[in-house]
């Protein structure tokens, strides 16, 4: 699989391991990392008048001289900028021993219209603010087209974060793997196109290193995309029960409710109050309906062992009742009571903002139904206040947190929405669009998440996949997108994937 995604320490393990199994030594890997730079330069860049390269003191600087050195001998008119001195003994010592060109000080740094920039100052070993000269370099290579080495500089691999400020890339040359900051906004905006070169560190080696991240890719979790079998009947494709909100509420509910039943639920019930039934009735044709209104009315629906996954949030309100209804469900036996899980969104994630153990010890017991909550920023710092103001942590950092405290699959949401499962997996999505960003938009995902948990597919599976179709139904609309467009939005993508999933080899 190649869509895990390398913290730059696991990078730096992955290249330590590459190296003691050879056949390249840490030069051969920048040699091969200089090359593909240089390849892309070449081939994106042919009517270029002149290139600057930019070398910083570390191995992305080594990289940088392997750039200048080749794109010189190929006849590239280069001038090449250094802003510090390679440690002696280093292979970007070797790099810039081996380069003969003419070295000026990065302080000297002037570009002309028509050149272009290649920006080998910081990588992987970013460690504190672009200040001074570099960041004077920043702004003078804003009005040029920019080929980054590994990252833009200034942009933190870990975390997306930009330190001080950072170059803003048409390109990023990245080598073996992403890592975290090309898909964490900020800094997945300042990478441009993202080009993962392979400079000859194998599988098996990221392998070794084991990463517990990826990138949400459909590969990730085709394989146990729900298509319904030969035999199926409405009650095994999953049966999602959505709880709705009161009689001026009761639109969200409805939303999740349809969106799950797209996305394969066999039979879908809005729970709902006794004084919100006529209004809900009015709108709900295929979508059954059962007044809900007190907890015996839940332990009742539960006692009939019907429903295979709940939502619970869109439109509910905030208050005692969401934190009854949830702990109920989250009671029952998996087995026994055939609940898969529950999903918990918006109004019912903040009601547990002073009462949050709680959630997290129902959700702890062995055999509960597995919760997936879906926060966005705000609700998250309701749930997790200590995690949200950790400022050392990144978004993927504080998705993993919270993960394992609460022992959920939490998908923190937004426009680089991170999934994170209680056992430290995590993925970061990337196919999202702005367009998304409209009221309704979470509910139509959490319904997504619950039919794909009813048809049996495993909570941190189900949060990827929902979250990238989800993602995908609104890049593909586009604009004028509003969340009631969502749920027919759904059906030429989940189509595609059925149909890759049914091409592809199963075992
Ligand atoms: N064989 C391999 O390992 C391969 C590695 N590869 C390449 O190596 C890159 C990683 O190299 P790296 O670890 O040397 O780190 P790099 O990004 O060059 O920076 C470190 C230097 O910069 C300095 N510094 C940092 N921030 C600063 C700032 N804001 N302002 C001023 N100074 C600052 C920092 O100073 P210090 O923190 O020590 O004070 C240190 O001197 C990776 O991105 C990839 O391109 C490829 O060739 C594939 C094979
Ligand atoms: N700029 C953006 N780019 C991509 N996805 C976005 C963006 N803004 C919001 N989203 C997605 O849209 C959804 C909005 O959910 P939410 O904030 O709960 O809205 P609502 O409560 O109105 O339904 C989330 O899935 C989020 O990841
Ligand atoms: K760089």
């Amino acid at each position: 699989m190649s869509n895990e995604v390398l913290s730059p320490a696991e990078m730096g393990e992955a290249d330590r391991l590459a190296i003691a199994a050879g056949p390249l030594d840490g030069y051969g890997l920048m040699q091969r990392a200089g090359e593909a730079v240089a390849g892309v330069v070449l081939s994106r860049y042919p009517a270029a008048s002149r290139v600057h390269v930019l070398c910083g003191p570390g191995n992305n600087g080594g990289d940088g001289y392997v750039v200048a050195r080749l794109l010189g001998e190929s006849g590239v008119d280069v001038t090449l900028w250094v802003s510090g001195e390679p440690r002696a003994g280093s292979d970007a010592a070797i790099a810039a021993t081996e380069c003969s060109l003419e070295r000026r000080p990065l302080a000297a740094f002037v570009a002309e219209q028509g050149s272009l920039v290649v920006d080998a100052l910081y990588g992987a070993g970013l460690s504190k603010d672009l200040l001074g000269d570099t960041a004077r370099a920043v702004d003078i290579a804003a009005s040029l087209p920019v080929v980054a080495v590994d990252l833009p500089s200034g942009v933190s691999g870990d975390s997306g974060d930009i330190l001080g400020t950072a170059f803003r890339a048409d390109i990023t040359v990245t080598f073996a793997r992403k890592k975290p900051g090309h898909l964490l906004l900020p800094g997945r905006e300042r990478c441009g196109e993202i080009v993962v070169a392979d400079i000859g560190i194998g599988d098996d080696i990221i392998a070794q290193v084991a990463s517990r991240t990826f990138e949400n890719k459909p590969a990730f979790w085709l394989e146990e995309l729900p298509v319904p079998a030969v035999d199926a009947h409405k009650y095994k494709r999953g049966h999602v029960g959505v709880f709705s909100g009161g009689p001026s509420a009761t639109g969200a509910a409805r939303l999740a409710a349809l969106a799950a039943a797209r996305s394969g639920a066999g039979a879908v019930t809005v729970l709902s109050p006794a004084n919100a039934m006529q209004v809900n009735a009015a709108h709900l044709t295929s979508i059954m309906l059962r007044k809900t209104g007190a907890i015996e009315d839940v332990h009742e629906f539960l006692g009939d062992r019907r429903s295979s996954s709940f939502v619970l949030g869109p439109g509910f309100g905030v208050g005692d009742k969401a934190r009854d209804f949830a702990l109920a469900v989250l009671a029952r036996k998996r087995q026994e009571g055939g609940v898969e899980g529950l999903v918990l969104d918006a109004d019912g994630i903040t009601s547990f903002r002073n009462e949050a153990s709680t959630l997290f010890d129902a959700a702890s017991r062995p055999d509960a139904p597995a919760l997936v909550m879906t926060p966005h920023e705000g609700e998250f710092g309701r749930l997790f206040p200590d995690i949200a103001d950790d400022k050392s942590l990144s978004k993927l950092a504080k998705a993993r947190a919270a993960a394992a405290r609460a022992n959920a699959t939490v998908i923190y949401k937004g426009a680089d929405t991170v999934i994170a499962a209680p056992d430290g997996s995590a993925a970061i999505n990337s196919n999202g669009a702005r367009w998304l960003a409209t009221a309704g938009s979470g509910d139509v995902l959490a319904g997504i998440i619950a039919a794909l948990l009813a048809q049996g597919m495993r909570a941190f599976q189900a949060a990827c996949a929902a979250v990238w179709i989800h993602a995908e139904a609104g890049r593909r609309f586009g604009p004028g997108l509003i969340a009631e467009d969502l749920p027919l939005a759904l059906v030429p993508v989940l189509r595609e994937l059925v149909e890759a999933r049914q091409k592809a080899p199963t075992g």
